[in-house]
């Protein structure tokens, strides 16, 4: 293919937004900073700022107060939800009234105070908020749901510290313009919101006495009065844990991609003759690939692993135990759904038998660099089967027999490209969601779904050897347990894949609920492993989403698929390489 090409095209600068160019953030990461006399300028402010008891009487002019409700505006806000209302109260009658109302709460306070104390709190001066010509009540306007506000749904309580922030911005314009500012909370605040007339779901943060300072404290006066003092900076710094807290456990030897490397994946893309992201989803999972494996990727395999399950006999699959063997045969002969979408794909393929009855009547292509013994070794290791329901699904022994088979083919398989996971096992949706429930900690019902085309009836089967399997387990989490009670062969043999491939810095793309939950085994024993996958789609089975969140992982895809063998995750891998590909050939700009 000739392509004619000027050997570099000229960067598109947008007309909006951040200009600067990855390079130029590369050649010099603190560029951005103001200048040293600024930056002086600054630290003087935050150094000087000073909660100030003492005012003049001169008024503020209007064009220094609005500088400085402007600064407090700037504030960043939860969500950027700006939730605050800035109250000025110039009314003398109310800022009296406010007065009277924060020096009866210092009285009763300072009653409850030992002597000391209490005398000092009762020095404490709120003439303030008369002597200021003007008061700011900084209101948080709570009426919208937290649920509504980006950030506040686990932080409820962001918008009140979104308000905090706002004050200490007013606070340092007021300082940098030399006015004073004094912040009162002696406030009953049902009663203070009353005094201004606060609609239901209004709060405030009590009081801001603003004016012309009469005092120019060289430090703070609480210091000054021997109140308390300033702790050492290296009382109030800690590093990475809380002294005393539990030792961090031991760090798994797999790691995230070092920070330099997502960085480098960045800033390569960064000169894409393209809008930034425009592969949307794609982009931000070709990143990851690249942060992790920078010489990218250009094929790969799919490794489908299968296997039968003592657990179809609770009638908890549409189908019968027999087709596990036929698909395993049609992925031998090239025809399985999985194979042919492997083929498609431009993958190699990996049939490995984990356990499936009766013998072959295609001939498998045995497993290459003596895998298929590893494998046959493990598979006999593990010969041990329960029904789930009364027995667990394999013996500690065999899941790490199996564990570290599929150790062996996911080591193999990495440096050669995509790993790509795909799963047969006539009733493994079962073992699949128990797996789910107990790794999630979610009951039952969150992870039963309809496998290959349960009816009602059969749904509820599922779920009562779900909930036997959730009772024996008891609350345990430990990976390896887990599925030895709860899981299957493919199971513990596809969480090795994941490790193995894992620890050689392959990239792993996850098909369905299956694939899926053996990653999340992987990820729980080994967290540095997330970093390595990736979730080729969401599939129609019911804990699948689930899994995937926990995961941390967006679907590449959402066709409402369920059919396994890695069907799913080998057309994810089509777009994959085909992702990697554009960001190889296509213009690049400097
Ligand atoms: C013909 C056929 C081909 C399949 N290929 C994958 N599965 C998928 O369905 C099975 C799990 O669903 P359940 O738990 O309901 O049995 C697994 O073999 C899975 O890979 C298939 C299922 C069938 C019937
Ligand atoms: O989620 C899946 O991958 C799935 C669903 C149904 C049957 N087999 C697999």
């Amino acid at each position: 293919m000739s392509r004619s090409e000027p050997s570099r095209w000229t960067r598109p600068i947008p007309l909006i937004g951040d200009a600067s160019a990855a390079a130029e953030r590369a050649a010099d990461p603190a560029a951005w900073a103001f200048d040293t006399a600024e930056r002086a300028a600054f630290y003087g402010v935050v150094g000087a700022r000073r909660d100030i008891r003492r005012f003049r009487h001169d008024p503020v002019p209007d064009d220094v107060l609005r500088r400085v409700l402007e600064a407090a505006h700037a504030a960043p806000s939860v969500g950027h939800s700006q939730p605050w209302r800035f109250l000025v109260v110039r009314d003398a009658a109310l800022r009296d009234a406010a007065a009277l109302m924060a020096e009866r709460e210092k009285l009763a306070q300072a009653d409850l105070l030992e002597e000391e104390r209490a005398r000092r709190l009762r020095d404490l001066s709120l003439e303030g908020i008369r002597a200021a010509p003007l008061g700011v009540v900084v209101c948080c306007d709570r009426r919208t749901p937290a649920a509504g506000v980006l950030g506040r749904a686990t932080f409820p309580d962001s918008d009140v510290w979104s308000c905090a922030c706002a004050i200490q911005n007013l606070w340092l314009a007021a300082r940098a313009e030399g006015l004073g500012l004094g912040w009162v909370t002696l406030f009953p605040p049902e009663e203070l919101a009353m005094l201004l007339g606060l609609p239901e779901g209004v709060v405030t943060l009590g009081w801001l006495c603003l004016g012309w300072p009469d005092e120019r404290p060289p430090e703070p006066g609480l210091e000054r009065r021997g109140w308390s003092s300033r702790l050492p900076l290296e009382e109030v710094v800690l590093t990475d844990r809380w002294p005393g807290a539990e030792p961090a456990p031991p760090p798994s030897h797999l790691a995230a991609p070092p920070p330099p490397a997502v960085v480098a994946a960045r800033d390569d893309a960064d000169e894409l003759l393209a809008v930034p992201a425009s592969l949307g989803v794609l982009d931000a999972v070709l990143d990851r690939i690249l942060a992790v494996r920078p010489q990218g990727l250009e094929s790969g395999h799919l490794v489908l692993a299968a296997s039968d399950h003592p657990v179809t006999r609770h009638a908890v699959s549409a189908y019968p135990v027999s087709v596990t063997r036929q698909i395993l045969d049609a992925t031998s002969a090239g025809t399985s759904q999985g194979a042919v979408a492997a083929r498609a794909a431009g993958l190699g393929v990996l049939a490995v038998d984990a356990g499936v009855l009766p013998p072959e009547s295609v001939p498998r292509p045995p497993l290459p660099d003596g895998l298929e013994e590893i494998v046959a070794r493990a598979v006999k290791a593990a010969s041990e089967r329960g029904d789930l329901a009364q027995k667990d699904a394999l013996t500690a022994e065999g899941v790490r027999a199996l564990v570290e088979a599929g150790r062996a083919v996911g080591a193999w398989t990495a440096p050669r490209g995509l790993v790509v996971l795909g799963e047969a096992g006539i009733g493994n949706t079962t073992p699949a969601a128990a797996l789910a429930a107990a790794l999630l900690g979610v009951p039952a019902e969150e992870a039963v779904g309809l496998g290959a085309g349960a009816d009602s009836a059969m749904v509820g089967r599922k779920l009562g050897v779900v909930r036997r399997v959730l009772t024996r387990l008891d609350g345990r989490r430990d990976p390896l347990e887990v599925l030895a009670v709860a899981g299957g062969a493919e199971f513990a043999l596809l969480t090795g894949v994941v490790l193995g491939a894992a620890e050689e810095g392959g990239i792993v793309l996850l098909d369905g609920l299956a694939t899926s939950v053996a990653a999340l085994a992987a990820v729980r024993l080994s967290p540095g492993a997330a970093a390595h996958l990736v979730a080729g789609q969401r599939s129609r089975e019911r804990g699948h989403a689930p899994v995937l969140r926990a995961l941390g992982l967006e679907p590449l895809l959402d066709l409402r698929l369920r059919a396994g063998e890695g069907a799913g995750a080998c057309l994810a891998a089509g777009l994959v390489l085909d992702g990697l590909r554009i960001r190889r050939e296509m213009a690049r700009t400097s």
